[in-house]
């Protein structure tokens, strides 16, 4: 019987998932340690509006949980001794250096949760990969811990994780299902239902689906390339629609009331950002490569490809609209966030498009209700494309919306936010040059509204 639960990692994924299991099994312990002491105080902050991570309805949870079988530790060692079952929720960035720079996982931290489990053990555990991670990884966990001669039995799971940002805690309360993967054994299968009852406390039994950890493993890494893949192909056709005097809207209407095709995930957008899609599928592509699976890999690099040409042709329409030239003109961004209802901003489309607009001498300024300046200058230092003053010069981080657009000749909207659409737009027209231009990268504006109002409004694919 599982009593105490650790959680390596206390990121977007360890905070909220371990945060439902302690909400709905108050018999367990649950710990969340972190190496990031900044992180953690956070999470323990007495003041719930100051934990790391903005998800709607979190703060509510954390805080009946919180102190009582909820916590937060830098104690790693410790979590690590008196746990049954650990799950291992790191990061797993896109290796930056070296064999598979670029395109594979980075699995250090990873190796690392394992061998420090294999050190500090003195009973026998269940691990459970949370991480995403490649098909196959489990089979270096499991060779580290088989060396770890200290005669302590281990197992390992595969439960990926599908939550989306945003919608974190209505996605982990009511998930479409729980994938479990692990051993085919007697002590595998006994694993697995271990985590199964766990789950049971608020899953319905039948979403639970239990497979091999290879299936497990990899099913994570499809799932996101198939969510991808419709962001892609919406947007390639959006730039058809602008071509043909189609409307996006409408043809993603028109093919998602068809029930094979469904009509989720087709809204045409700016790009798909978050830190999965691009790393995972970059991931995909690396593995099917390895095996000598061109025409796999080369099939889903291209929903890359395609992003980065959305991306990028964003960028460019606003430049060619204004008269081919943005230098010295003031673009006000809308939205920094990958997405509404987050303030997680990796591999958000605002940072490439302010980069190109900065390129091209403009003076972007940036608004987003849930992100800080500090995390905005992160993002744009961290490409390298020029020296962080020259970011700081081209880049101005204000906190009302109205004084961003104040004298701006363009409005861009990248993020999704839904109080932009309740902004006071007429006001906002009588204080931007004109032609106001706007360029709603998200379609949450209403064209006819803007248009008697003044603006010269764009939105993608019509
Ligand atoms: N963000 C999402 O929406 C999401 C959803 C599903 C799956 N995932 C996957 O879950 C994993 C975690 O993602 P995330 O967004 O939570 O990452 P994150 O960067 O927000 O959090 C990871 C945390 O792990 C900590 N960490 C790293 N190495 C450590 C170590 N050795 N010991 C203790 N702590 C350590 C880091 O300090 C960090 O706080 C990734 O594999 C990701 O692909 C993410
Ligand atoms: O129709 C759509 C849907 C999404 N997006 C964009 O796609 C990106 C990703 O959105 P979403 O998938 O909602 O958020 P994530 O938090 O990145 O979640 C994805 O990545 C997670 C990490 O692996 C998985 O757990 C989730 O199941 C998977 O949806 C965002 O930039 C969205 O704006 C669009 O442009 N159009």
């Amino acid at each position: 019987m599982i009593k105490n639960i650790c959680c390596i990692g206390a990121g977007y994924v360890g905070g909220p998932t371990m945060a439902i299991i302690a909400q709905k099994c108050p018999h367990l312990n649950v710990t969340v340690v972190d190496v990031d002491e900044a992180r953690i105080a956070e999470w323990n902050n007495v003041n719930l509006a100051a934990i790391p991570i903005y998800e709607p309805g979190l703060v509510t949870v954390v805080g009946e949980a919180r102190n009582r079988n909820l916590f937060f530790s830098t104690k790693v060692d410790e979590a690590i001794d008196e746990a049954d079952m650990i799950f291992i929720s790191v990061n797993t960035p896109t290796k930056t250096y070296g064999l598979g720079k670029g395109m594979t996982a980075d699995l250090k931290y990873v190796e690392l949760c394992a061998r420090q489990i294999a050190k500090v053990a003195k009973t026998d555990k269940i691990i459970v990969e949370k991480s995403t991670l490649p098909v196959r990884t489990a089979s270096t966990i499991k060779s580290i811990m088989e060396n770890s001669g200290n005669g302590v039995k281990f197992q390992i799971l595969s439960n990926p994780e599908f939550l989306a940002e945003g919608t974190a805690v209505n996605d982990l309360l009511y998930p479409d299902r729980v994938l479990i993967g692990g051993g085919t054994d007697e002590d595998g299968r006994r694993a697995i239902q271990e985590l199964v009852a766990i789950y049971s406390n608020w899953v319905p039994i039948e979403k639970i689906l239990t497979t091999n950890i290879w299936s497990s493993e990899l099913s994570k890494l499809v799932a996101n390339a198939f969510l991808a893949q419709r962001v892609s192909s919406i947007n390639s056709i959006s730039e058809l629609c602008e071509k043909t005097g189609a409307d996006i809207t409408e043809v993603a209407m028109a093919i998602g009331l068809d029930s094979r095709i469904g009509s989720k995930f087709l809204k045409a957008s700016v790009g798909f950002g978050g830190s999965c899609f691009q790393k995972d599928i970059l991931n995909l592509v690396y593995i099917a490569k390895s095996y000598g699976l061109d025409e796999v890999a080369t099939y889903w690099e291209q929903v890359i490809l395609m992003n980065d040409h959305q991306k990028r042709r964003f960028g460019q329409k606003i430049v060619k609209t204004l008269y081919n030239t943005v230098s010295g003109k003031k673009i006000a961004f809308l939205g920094w966030a990958f997405k509404k209802d987050t303030n997680d901003t990796r591999e958000s489309s605002a940072i490439f498009v302010a980069d190109a607009l900065l390129a091209e001498q403009g003076k972007v300024v940036v608004y987003d209700p849930k992100v800080n300046e500090n995390q905005i200058y992160t993002d744009l230092n961290y490409l390298g494309t020029r020296a962080e003053m020259a970011n700081q010069n081209g880049l101005t981080v204000l906190q009302d919306p109205y004084d961003v657009c104040r004298e701006a000749h363009a409005v861009a909207i990248l993020t999704e936010w839904d109080e932009f659409k309740h902004y006071d737009w007429e006001r906002i027209y009588h204080h931007m040059y004109k032609p106001a231009f706007i360029f709603d990268g998200r379609n949450i504006l209403n064209k006819k509204e803007l248009e008697n109002i003044g603006f010269v409004y764009y939105s993608i694919g019509s």
